[in-house]
């Protein structure tokens, strides 16, 4: 996959650009700064001015991985968790593709879709030091986790590079990645709060839909955006 980068000083969203502006595959709208950073659940994304990474990847979908669509969020998660490896950072991924160090965000992803396209947006923590009172107890950066100031093009093009990877891997329709996210998956084995009920997490199943068993031993999947983890991982959302 060739990758050709936009860069913008100040952008609203770059989600948001690459979607109005129907970017064309391989497309990489990047940036400094944004002023209205979207988070999944259409909460804010707020990072740092000039410290982080934070860009958008434009990719078609073929029309036979339109079916198993789901599976791109987790695919992107393994992405992020493979560069993040490559330069030296154990990475956890929380259902569906939060991205994890030591229990704290490091990179937040949100994958959005308008017909055959796909935008997938990373934010990253690279070179943050303080957060917002909000979120200082849960978020953490490159630069908090190794003590050293990253060069951010260095990490950008290590995402990209596993992007690739595992783009090609999910239009491939392969199954394996099952097996290699319950490997690094957040509180797998755990007893978490859905809703009101307790349940245990026991992974995820080849859709990367959520698989959990509850109080009374019935196995149950669990779609995106059904659950809730704040009751028991309150102190790192
Ligand atoms: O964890 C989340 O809620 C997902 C956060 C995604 C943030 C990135 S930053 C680059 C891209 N542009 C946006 O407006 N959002 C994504």
């Amino acid at each position: 996959m060739e990758f050709k980068k936009q860069f913008f000083e100040v952008i609203d969203s770059t989600n948001r650009y690459a979607l109005e502006h129907e970017c064309a595959h391989g497309m990489v709208i990047y940036t400094d700064e944004q002023t209205a950073g979207i988070g999944r659940f259409k909460r804010p994304w707020q990072a740092a001015a000039g410290m982080n990474v934070m860009m958008s990847i434009c990719v078609d979908i073929p029309e036979e991985s339109r079916a198993v669509i789901g599976r791109l969020a987790l695919f992107c998660g393994l992405a992020v968790t493979a560069a993040l490896q490559q330069l030296g950072v154990e990475a956890q991924v929380k259902w569906p593709n939060d991205v994890l160090v030591a229990g704290k965000k490091l990179a937040g992803i949100l994958v959005e879709t308008r017909g055959s396209k796909a935008v997938i947006g990373i934010g990253l923590n690279v070179n943050q030091l303080d957060f917002p009172d909000e979120v200082a107890a849960k978020a953490t950066s490159l630069a908090l986790v190794t003590g050293t100031e990253l060069d951010r093009d260095v990490v950008m093009d290590a995402v990209l590079g596993q992007f690739a990877i595992y783009f090609d891997r999910f239009v491939a329709g392969t199954t394996d990645f099952v097996a290699e996210y319950e490997r690094i998956m957040y509180g797998l084995g755990s007893w978490v709060k859905v809703d009101a009920d307790q349940v245990l997490l026991l992974g995820i199943d080849a859709s990367g839909t959520l698989r959990i068993r509850d109080e009374i031993g019935m196995e149950r999947l669990v779609y995106s955006g059904a659950i809730s983890f704040e009751s028991v991982y309150a102190d790192m959302l």
